[in-house]
């Protein structure tokens, strides 16, 4: 039977061009979902076997729904990661499309669609107020069902054909090579991809028993010694105080798991509460390219 795989929906959002190039398409069914939290909540529930969801930028850093949502909502393993190529474009009804550009009265979008183009909309539409939505594709359903109103969405080429608006611009993202990491979750591991992966990775959610000079280095420190490629590292409030963190902590696998094990032993030995997100392989798909992944 083909596997299910949740993705942050509707149709035409980044998260879902990024699930068709890192899943075959004759081996999965894909299911839109309207929010991420929707798509980890069906994956933890079985509803779905896995998700994709996305957890990083290149110019606005993390999406902390998604990590927050991970540690505090879920009980899910991260089973792949994708680096995929951002381009953000401004989607209008057809029936508006010769307006000037000081005549905009609305821009719609994800908060971290409008975040990579902060400075391009103070320059180029500063009238026009910003509306949220919960996707990039959700913001140009939105657009295409107001034909009266003077409505810009930003979001993905593809969305703009699937809902037939048009494409004011392209690549208005305040800086080039804007890519997002996106993570596939499952309870289980992904069956091997056709395709050798750029990179293996460890994640893990270290949380400090509590908080002294030098805590966070004595940790670090246990991947250094043996050499150990930190290749990310950032901290989430726990929710119960001010000044009290989890850290997420990626490792490149590029080593005897044997090493691995001994930094983690050496870290929970210092008290700290170690929590295995996942090890999982990575891809990426450079800029021009959408072709499937794996
Ligand atoms: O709204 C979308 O199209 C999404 O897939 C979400 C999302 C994100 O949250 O980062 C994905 C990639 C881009 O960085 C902008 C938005």
């Amino acid at each position: 039977m083909k596997k299910t795989v949740a993705y942050l929906g509707p149709a035409g959002t980044f998260t879902h061009e990024a699930t068709r190039a890192f899943f075959p398409a004759d081996d999965v069914k894909l299911a839109g979902y309207p929010s991420i939290p929707d798509v980890l909540d069906a994956v933890d529930a079985g509803q779905c076997d896995y998700g994709v969801v996305p957890v990083e930028n290149a110019i606005e850093g993390s999406v902390v729904l998604t990590l927050d949502w991970l540690i505090h909502q879920v009980d899910v393993l991260i089973v792949g990661e994708l680096v995929y190529p951002i381009a953000q474009c401004l989607l209008v009804h057809p029936l508006q499309a010769e307006r000037n550009a000081g005549e905009w009265t609305r821009v719609v979008s994800h908060p971290q669609a409008v975040a990579q183009c902060r400075l391009y909309l103070r320059k180029h539409l500063p009238g026009a107020e910003v509306s949220f939505a919960e996707s990039t594709a959700e913001a140009a359903r939105q657009v295409k069902s107001r034909p009266d109103k003077a409505w810009v969405a930003i979001g993905t080429r593809t969305a703009g054909e699937l809902y037939g608006l048009h494409v004011l611009e392209e690549d208005v993202q305040d800086h080039p090579n804007n890519f997002t990491r996106f993570i596939a979750v499952g309870k289980k591991p992904l069956p091997d991809g056709h395709r050798e992966p750029d990179l293996h990775k460890t994640s893990l959610l270290v949380t400090l028993p509590s908080d002294y000079p030098g805590a966070l280095h004595q940790v670090l420190s246990a991947f250094a010694w043996r050499q150990l490629n930190l290749c990310r590292i950032e901290s989430r409030p726990t929710k119960k105080g001010l000044g009290s963190y989890h850290f997420f902590i990626d490792v490149e696998k590029d080593w005897d798991p044997v090493l691995m094990a001994g930094a983690v032993a050496e870290i929970e030995a210092l008290g700290c509460h170690v929590r295995r997100l996942g090890s999982f392989p990575c891809y990426r798909v450079s800029q021009g390219a959408k072709s499937i992944v794996r």
